[in-house]
């Protein structure tokens, strides 16, 4: 059985692979998200910027995105890394909105919702 430690290391690891990915042209800020499934998938996003910067999508809701479309509706944790190597990333009001109406898993039952620095 995986155990907790691992899934959060895989968790991790795949987020900062995302960040790798992330199209940020403008602002140079790379951000990584990771979203854990409630039956064990890892989707990923990455933010994907525009010059016009209100369509700049960040990295959390390019994964919620992806995670609906690949039929995931419940979720239980979420890793969002940056490069900045002494500062927490937090998530910005538009997408603290978006994973509030996917609020069930995070909040409800208790579960991980974590911002990590790495
Ligand atoms: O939690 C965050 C904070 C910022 N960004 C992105 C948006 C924009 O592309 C860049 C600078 O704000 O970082 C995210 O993807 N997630
Ligand atoms: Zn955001």
């Amino acid at each position: 059985m995986t155990s907790r430690r691992d899934i959060v290391k895989e968790l991790v690891s795949k987020c900062l692979q995302a960040r790798d990915m992330a199209y940020c042209p403008y602002s140079r800020f790379p951000v990584g998200a990771a979203i854990l499934t409630a039956d064990g998938a890892i989707i990923t996003g990455c933010n994907v910027e525009n010059a016009s910067y209100g369509l700049t999508v960040c990295a959390e809701r390019t994964a919620i995105q992806r995670a609906v479309v690949e039929g995931h509706r419940q979720f239980t944790a979420i890793a969002v890394t940056c490069d900045i190597k002494d500062h927490f990333v937090g998530p910005c009001g538009a997408c603290r909105q978006v994973l509030m109406e996917v609020r069930r898993r995070f909040y409800d039952r208790h579960e991980h919702y974590a911002v990590i620095r790495k």
